[in-house]
This record gives structure tokens, C-alpha cells and sequence, in this order.
């Protein structure tokens, strides 16, 4: 069938209608014709593949990844990069649209006030005009929104042949290259030699080895050996497990944690308050606070996360790494703590793509600090916890979102919320 594209919906795909019912569809722009094939059908809507563009947007490019273009068929289009096809400018527009929305519709905030705040998704790092990585000798404004993953995954198939799964599947499909990724990982050709007897090879950053030396970039195979890496924020290292999470983009944790500074209300808080880094990986938030004077408790689950919290943060001597649940921690301190111990405390969450959830949020509430600022990687979740929030007396105070993922639907968003 035909279909004209009018709208984005989250998770990178597209809006269109059929016979009164709402059709997704990926690969397209709102303003495009596209001819598509019905892969899915359910009562309330549709979803279709993209065959051919009838008639294109002005926004549309050659695909980032030529193995993700529309040429292909569609079990064969690399799926990593699926708004690749798209203008980097109405990419970011896009996402905002996607943020406005999910804020409208999902978190219910009025809809004259959400188009009053003018949401952007912002370009990060040199593309925003400052290289926030303190390392030399990268220009990637001449390649925007290309060579920013510090880390990629490549998945393995039966014949051994490794590349990034087909959209939607677990078709793996061969890559010439690896334009997203910082010049080092695509340099070390993991990407066109075959891996037999492999499930996965992760092609990670090592800022232990200084710039442009050979090791910077490792294969780590399958789950990795247990080994560390360093990554590096405005000059301060991180030991990161080389399997283990640490944000992709390489402006992405300078990026975020200036932002969190930056929104710190430090009229609401006391120093020597117990502060909170929720979900806080090895420590990237809680060391960033303790540099600047703040007690802080940070909690991951994690094992292996938790230890090198401990480890990145020892030398400030003001963190706390704990290893557990952040609903079971929360759950604890909720039932225990004195009241009003967290009345000038700031909390930071970051939780995973599912986001904190109910539970999580009506003990972070009961524990009623002064501040709380949420990093969320998912704004339906985000919005879904900010309107629990908001429910219970908080005010939604400031809003920002960052492209850290660039040619992909995702985006970061920082949000801060006040009593
Ligand atoms: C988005 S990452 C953020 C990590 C850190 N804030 C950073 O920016 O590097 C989410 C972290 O939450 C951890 N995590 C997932 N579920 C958790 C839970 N229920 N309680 C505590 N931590 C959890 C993950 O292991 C991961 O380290």
C-alpha cells in the first residue's frame, strides 16, 4: 500500500493512516510518501515495512550506514542506525516532538505549557562548539553526528560473520564500516574478519593508552575477561569493566555531568546532607558530586559496578558505594530513616530503559528530599515516573535533553524536580 507519513512515534518509527487505522512504519519522514507492505497487524493499528520512497522529504540523506539504506530489503537493513536516513537537524527535531508528545500524551502536562518551553535535542560536545573530551586532535565537526561511539557491539551469526542485527530481528548483517564509532574501534578491522564460535564481539575505548596509541582500542569477545578500562571526564579516570556500562557517546559523560551541576539548586541543599546517586554504575554522578563537597550515597545493583564505585571514588573519601537494588534501598530508608534526614539532601537517579517505576518513586517521595534530578534515556519512562511525581507535590522545575546518540531514535534527557 501507500502511505503518506504525517507524525513520529517513539521507539523510530513513523506515523501513518490506512482506512482510519494508524499505521508504524520505519525508514520514513513525516511529510513522505512511501510505498510499504503490513508486516503486523492488531485491532487498534498496523505495522508495516518500508519498501520504497514515492516521494521524499527534503530531510532525506543517503543512509549513515549504506547497509541501513531503504535499497535494501527490508530483513537486510542494518537496524543500528534507524534514523539514519534523516537530516541530522530534523533528527533532533524529531526527538523533541517525540519528548513534547510523551510528555503530553503519557505524562499528561498541559500541552500549551510543554509548547512553551520550546524543547530542544541538543548536539553535544564539538558539534555543540566545545570538545568536551579534553583530547586532542578530534574534529568531528567536519563528520557530524558520525564518530562518537566509544563502544559498539557486534553480533555473531552461525557462519561466524559479525555486524549489527537487521531492525526488529536477529539477522546479523555484515558492515563495511563502523562510521559511528571513534576512528580507533573502526580502525582495529574486528568488523570484517569472521568470528566463529562467537556470540558477540564488543569493540570498546581504553583511555589507560594515551592518544593514538596502539591498545586504546580492545575486542572484548563473548561477556569479556573481567578486565578494566579506564575512561576519562574533564581529566578525572573511571575503571570501568571492559563489558560493563558506561555511556556510549565519548562527550556523553562530560556532557551529563555538567549538567547536573549546572542544575543543582544549591539554595535547596546542605553539604553535609546524605546525598543519593540511584542506579549509579561505577560512580560517575557520585564522584562528580563528592568533587564538589557533597556526601553521597550511591547505589547499583551490579556487583562488579559497585566495586569500582568504591574504587573510582576512594580517594574522595566522601562515597558511600552500596551494593543493592535502589527499590530495596529506597524501600529501607523509607521504612527507617528519621524523618526529615533527606529534607536538604539532592537525589540523582539514572535508572535503566524501563525507568524506576512505581514503587521506586513513592519511597523516593516519602523520603522527601529537596531535590531530585532525573537522567533518563527513555522519555516515556522518564515521563511516566515525573507524572508519579508531579502526583505527589513535585514540581517538574527545568528540562534538558542532549543527542547522544546521534542517527539513532534515542536521546537523553536531564529533568529536575523540586518540592
Ligand atoms: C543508565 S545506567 C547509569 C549508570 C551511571 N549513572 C552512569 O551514568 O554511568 C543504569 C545503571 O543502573 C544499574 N541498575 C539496573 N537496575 C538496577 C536496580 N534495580 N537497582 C540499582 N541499579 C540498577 C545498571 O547496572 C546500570 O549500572
Amino acid at each position: 500500500m501507500d502511505l503518506d507519513v504525517t507524525g513520529v512515534a517513539h521507539q523510530g518509527v513513523f506515523v501513518a493512516r490506512h482506512e482510519g487505522r494508524v499505521v508504524f512504519v520505519p525508514d520514513a519522514i513525516p511529510g513522505e510518501r512511501v510505498r510499504a507492505r503490513i508486516v503486523e497487524e492488531r485491532r487498534r493499528f498496523a505495522r508495516a515495512v518500508a519498501l520504497e520512497v514515492l516521494e521524499a522529504s527534503p530531510d532525506r540523506r543517503p543512509h549513515v550506514l549504506p547497509e541501513g539504506g531503504i535499497d535494501r530489503a527490508p530483513g537486510q537493513r542494518a537496524g543500528s542506525a534507524d534514523f539514519g536516513h534523516i537530516a541530522l537537524p530534523r533528527q533532533r527535531e524529531l526527538k523533541a516532538t517525540v519528548l513534547a508528545d510523551a510528555l503530553t500524551r503519557i505524562g499528561r502536562f498541559d500541552a500549551a505549557e510543554v509548547a512553551g518551553w520550546r524543547l530542544a535535542v541538543s548536539p553535544v560536545g564539538a558539534e555543540a562548539g566545545r570538545d568536551a573530551t579534553d583530547r586532542p586532535g578530534l574534529d568531528i565537526t567536519a563528520r557530524p553526528g558520525r564518530r562518537w561511539r566509544t563502544r559498539e557491539t557486534l553480533h555473531v551469526d552461525d557462519a561466524g560473520r559479525c555486524g549489527p542485527y537487521a531492525a526488529r530481528s536477529h539477522t546479523v548483517v555484515p558492515v563495511a564500516g563502523l562510521p559511528l564509532a571513534v576512528d580507533e574501534l573502526e580502525e582495529l578491522g574486528a568488523h570484517r574478519r569472521p568470528w566463529p564460535g562467537h556470540e558477540r564481539v564488543q569493540l570498546v575505548i581504553d583511555e589507560a593508552a594515551p592518544f593514538d596509541a596502539p591498545g586504546r582500542a580492545r575486542v572484548i569477545v563473548d561477556g569479556g575477561r573481567g578486565r578494566t578500562v579506564l575512561r576519562r571526564v574533564h581529566g578525572v579516570d573511571f575503571a570501568v569493566d571492559e563489558a560493563g556500562f558506561w555511556q556510549v557517546h565519548r562527550d556523553a559523560p562530560a556532557t551529563l555531568v555538567d549538567t547536573v551541576a549546572g542544575l543543582v539548586d544549591v539554595d535547596r541543599i546542605d553539604a553535609d546532607a546524605p546525598h543519593l546517586d540511584l542506579y549509579g554504575g561505577v560512580g560517575l554522578f557520585a564522584v562528580w558530586l563528592a568533587r564538589a563537597g557533597l556526601a553521597v550515597t550511591t547505589v547499583e545493583a551490579d556487583a562488579r559496578a559497585s566495586e569500582l564505585a568504591a574504587r573510582n571514588a576512594a580517594s574522595l573519601g566522601r562515597v558511600d558505594a552500596r551494593c543493592e537494588p535502589a527499590e530495596r534501598f529506597l524501600r529501607r530508608e523509607a521504612q527507617q530513616a528519621p524523618a526529615g534526614m533527606y529534607a536538604r539532601s539532592l537525589v540523582v537517579l539514572d535508572p535503566p530503559r524501563s525507568g524506576a517505576g512505581r514503587r521506586a518513586i513513592a519511597d523516593l517521595v516519602r523520603l522527601a528530599p529537596a531535590q531530585v534530578i532525573y537522567v533518563a534515556c527513555d522519555p516515556v519512562a522518564l515521563v511516566r515516573d515525573a507524572r508519579l511525581l508531579v502526583d505527589a507535590g513535585w514540581r517538574l522545575d527545568r528540562l534538558r535533553a542532549f543527542d547522544l546518540f546521534p542517527h539513532s531514535h534515542h536521546f537523553e534527557t536531564v529533568a529536575s524536580f523540586v518540592r
